[in-house]
C-alpha cells in the first residue's frame, strides 16, 4: 500500500533526509522537533490532519514544527541577544515601558462583546508555539531563582525599584524563558540566526481541535462510527473526552470538586478559557454537522462523514472569522480592498502554489496587542440575562474542571454575548497586567512579556515596520505624528533616545487605528500580510471551486449563512435567545431574539445523488 511509504523530512529545510541522517536524529533523541514523517501526497485527498501535502511540491510546509516566515529579517546583538539602542546602551526595561506607556484599568467597549476577544484568542491558538509558554510555566519556573542565572534559556523580566505596583511588594523579577528555535532544539547549528518553531499547523484548520497528528486523532478523538468525535455526557451536557489519569494538565482545577480535563489530540484545548470554550463548541459542532450530513446521506460511510463534517466545520469557522468578526475590527472595505474577503457570495480562488503555507513570526507576536482589549472579570448571567457573579479569567487557564461544575459553562456562555470586551485604547485590565497566569506564577505581566518576546524574536525597530507598511521614511520623532497623537509621540520620546530604538510592540500600543477599523494601523498591516498568505497558500481554502472535495455553489451559499449566534444556538449550553450579531452588543437593530429566528445552514444542499441511486437499486 502506497501509504506505508513514510518519507522522513528535515522539518527545518523541508527536504527528505537519508536513513543515516534519520538515525542520527534518533540517536540525539530529537526526531520530534527536527523530523516530519510524511506519507506520499495524493492530490485528491482531503485536507490532511497534520497539515502536510497542502503544497504538493513542498509537502512539509503547512505541518507542525516547521519554520515561520519573517516579514523583515531579524536583528540581534552579539550571541543572538536582543538588539541594543542606537547609542550602544541597553534598551529600556520592558516592565518600565509597559507600566509607563499603558495605563491599568477597565473601560468597557460600547460595541463589541466578549465573543470578539474570545474568538480572537481561539484564532491565536491556531498560530501558536505553545512550547514557549509551557517552558517557563511547567519546565522552568525557576528563572527568578539563583539557578536561573546559569540557564541561558532564562530571560526573566526585571522589575524596577520604583515600579508603580511592586515597589509595595518584594517581587523584583517575573519568570520568563527565551523562545525555542530550531537552533536551541538541536536541529540546526546554534551559531546561526534563531528560527522559531511553529507548534500548530500553519493554516487556519481547527488544529486546536483535531490536533496535528493523525494517529493521535484516531486514538483520542474518533469513534469510527458515523463520522462522530468521541464525547461524554455529564449532567446533560456534551463534552470532549476527558483524561482518566490522576495527574493532568488542568493545574488550576480545584479538586476534589473540579475534575474534568480534556483528553483531546491537542493539549492546548485546556489552556485559556476562550480557547477551551471554542474547542467545546467546535467539537460539538463537528458532531452536529456529521449527524446532519448522515441524515441526508444514509449511504456515506464513517470516513466520508468524518472528513466532510471536518471540512464544513472549518469552513464555518473561517466564514465567521473572515466575514463576521474581522470586518468589525479591520474594516469591511479595507478587507475587500486587500482581497481578504469578497464582495460577492460565490466562489473565489486566490490560490498560488508559489506561496508556501506558513505563518509569519510577526503574526502571533502582534496579535498579542489584543491583550489590551481583554476584560479581566468574566461576568456570568442566567438564561434570562440576570447578572449572577463574576470570575477572573486569569484563574481559568488550565482549569477545565471549573466549566463543568455549578452550571458555570451555562453562565459563562451567556456572559460571552452579554458582556462587553475591553475597549481598544491605551488601557489594560489590571489582572492581565499584574496576575496574568493565576496561581501558575507568583506574578506575571502579559503585555510586558509581549514586549520582551518581541526583542528575543529579533524584531527590527517599530519604524522599520512603519516603513514596510506605509512605504515612506520615518527619521525623526516628529515624523511619527502621521501615525500617533502628539502626546503619544512625546511619551515615546521621553522613553527612547532615538526613533530607531522604539520597540514594535511599544509603537503598536500607541498607534492610531486604521481608518475604517478598530485596530492599530501596523497591526492591521501585519495581519493583512499574513491572512493574504493564509488564503493564497491554502489549496483547501473553502471558497475555492477547484479543490479536492470542493463545495458546490449551493453548499458554499449555505456556508455563507454561518454566524457566531447560530453556532452558539446550535451548540452552546442552554442558549435559546441571543442577538443576531453576536460579536456586537444587543441593542436597537440587534435585539435579543429566539434562536428559531436566526437562520441556519440547510444540509439538504449536501444530499448526494449517489445515496438516492443506491437506495433505488436496493
Ligand atoms: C484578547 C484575546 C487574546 C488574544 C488575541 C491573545 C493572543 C495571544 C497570542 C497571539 C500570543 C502569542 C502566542 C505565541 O507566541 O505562541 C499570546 C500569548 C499569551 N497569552 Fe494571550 N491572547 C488573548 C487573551 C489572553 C488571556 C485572557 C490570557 C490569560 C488569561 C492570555 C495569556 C497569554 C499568555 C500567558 C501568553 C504567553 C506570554 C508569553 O509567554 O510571552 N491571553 N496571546
Amino acid at each position: 500500500c502506497k501509504f506505508m511509504n513514510i518519507i522522513h523530512y528535515d522539518s527545518y529545510k523541508g527536504t527528505p533526509i537519508s536513513d543515516k541522517e534519520y538515525k542520527e536524529y534518533i540517536k540525539k533523541n530529537n526526531t520530534f522537533w527536527c523530523v516530519n514523517d510524511i506519507q506520499p501526497c495524493d492530490p485528491n485527498e482531503w485536507r490532511r490532519i497534520d497539515g502536510s501535502c497542502n503544497n504538493l511540491k513542498h509537502p512539509t510546509y503547512g505541518a507542525m514544527h516547521t519554520p515561520l516566515v519573517k516579514v523583515l529579517p531579524s536583528v540581534y546583538d552579539a550571541g543572538y541577544e536582543p538588539r541594543k539602542a542606537k547609542d550602544g546602551a541597553d534598551l529600556p526595561l520592558p516592565r518600565y515601558l509597559r507600566t509607563s506607556l499603558l495605563l491599568e484599568g477597565k473601560v468597557p467597549d460600547q460595541m463589541l462583546t466578549q465573543l470578539a476577544t474570545n474568538l480572537l484568542t481561539f484564532i491565536s491558538s491556531e498560530v501558536t508555539s505553545v512550547q514557549d509558554t509551557i517552558n517557563y510555566v511547567l519546565w522552568k519556573p525557576y528563572c527568578c531563582e539563583p539557578r536561573g542565572k546559569a540557564d541561558r534559556s532564562c530571560t526573566p523580566n526585571k522589575i524596577p525599584n520604583d515600579d508603580p505596583v511592586h515597589r509595595f511588594s518584594s517581587i523584583r523579577c517575573l519568570n520568563l524563558t527565551r523562545p525555542e528555535s530550531f537552533q536551541s532544539m538541536g536541529c540546526v547549528r546554534n551559531d546561526t540566526t534563531p528560527d522559531r518553531i511553529l507548534s500548530s499547523t500553519s493554516t487556519l484548520d481547527l488544529s486546536t481541535l483535531y490536533g496535528g497528528n493523525l494517529d493521535m486523532l484516531k486514538k483520542m478523538a474518533r469513534t469510527f462510527q458515523n463520522g462522530l468525535l468521541k464525547t461524554e455526557i455529564e449532567e446533560g451536557r456534551e463534552w470532549p473526552p476527558s483524561t482518566k489519569s490522576k495527574t493532568d494538565i488542568c493545574l488550576q482545577n480545584q479538586k476534589p470538586a473540579e475534575t474534568r480535563c480534556h483528553s483531546t489530540p491537542e493539549v492546548g484545548s485546556n489552556s485559556l478559557f476562550a480557547v477551551n470554550l471554542f474547542v467545546i463548541w467546535f467539537w460539538r459542532n463537528h458532531n452536529f454537522i456529521a449527524k446532519s450530513l448522515a441524515k441526508v446521506n444514509p449511504c456515506w460511510d464513517d470516513d466520508q462523514l468524518f472528513y466532510a463534517a471536518r471540512d464544513v466545520n472549518i469552513a464555518i469557522y473561517l466564514q465567521i472569522s473572515f466575514y463576521e468578526l474581522l470586518p468589525i475590527l479591520m474594516g469591511r472595505k479595507n478587507m475587500i480592498m486587500n482581497n481578504l474577503i469578497s464582495k460577492l457570495s460565490g466562489f473565489r480562488d486566490l490560490y498560488n502554489d508559489k506561496i508556501l503555507p506558513q505563518q509569519s513570526i510577526e503574526m502571533a507576536a502582534v496579535l498579542r496587542w489584543f491583550h489590551t482589549m481583554q476584560e479581566g472579570s468574566l461576568k456570568m448571567y442566567d438564561v434570562d440575562g440576570t447578572y449572577l457573579k463574576a470570575f477572573p479569567v486569569v484563574n481559568l487557564t488550565l482549569r477545565t474542571g471549573f466549566l463543568a461544575v455549578d452550571n458555570n459553562i451555562d453562565y459563562l456562555t451567556q456572559g460571552s454575548f452579554r458582556q462587553p470586551c475591553g475597549k481598544a485604547d491605551y488601557i489594560v485590565d489590571p489582572d492581565i497586567a499584574e496576575v496574568g497566569l493565576g496561581t501558575l506564577q507568583q506574578a506575571f505581566d502579559i503585555p510586558t512579556s509581549d514586549l520582551t518576546k518581541h526583542r528575543y524574536f529579533g524584531f527590527q525597530p517599530y519604524v522599520k515596520y512603519l516603513e514596510y507598511c506605509n512605504r515612506q521614511k520615518y527619521e525623526s520623532f516628529e515624523d511619527l505624528l502621521d501615525v500617533m497623537d502628539p502626546e503619544r509621540v512625546e511619551m515615546l520620546r521621553d522613553r527612547y533616545n532615538h526613533i530607531e530604538d522604539i520597540d514594535l510592540m511599544a509603537g503598536i500600543w500607541l498607534e492610531k487605528h486604521v481608518r475604517g477599523g478598530r485596530i492599530p494601523s501596523t497591526l492591521f498591516c501585519l495581519i493583512t500580510e499574513q491572512l493574504g498568505r493564509t488564503i493564497a497558500s491554502d489549496r483547501h481554502w473553502y471558497e475555492r471551486q477547484d479543490r479536492p472535495h470542493a463545495f458546490t455553489l449551493q453548499q458554499l451559499l449555505e456556508i455563507r449563512k454561518a454566524t457566531i449566534s447560530r453556532l452558539i444556538c446550535d451548540v452552546g449550553d442552554k442558549v435559546t435567545q441571543i442577538q443576531p450579531k453576536g460579536f456586537l452588543r444587543a441593542g436597537p437593530g440587534n435585539e435579543m431574539c429566539s434562536c428559531n429566528s436566526i437562520r441556519s445552514i440547510d444540509f439538504n444542499a449536501w444530499a448526494d445523488p449517489q445515496c438516492v441511486v443506491n437506495k433505488r437499486n436496493k
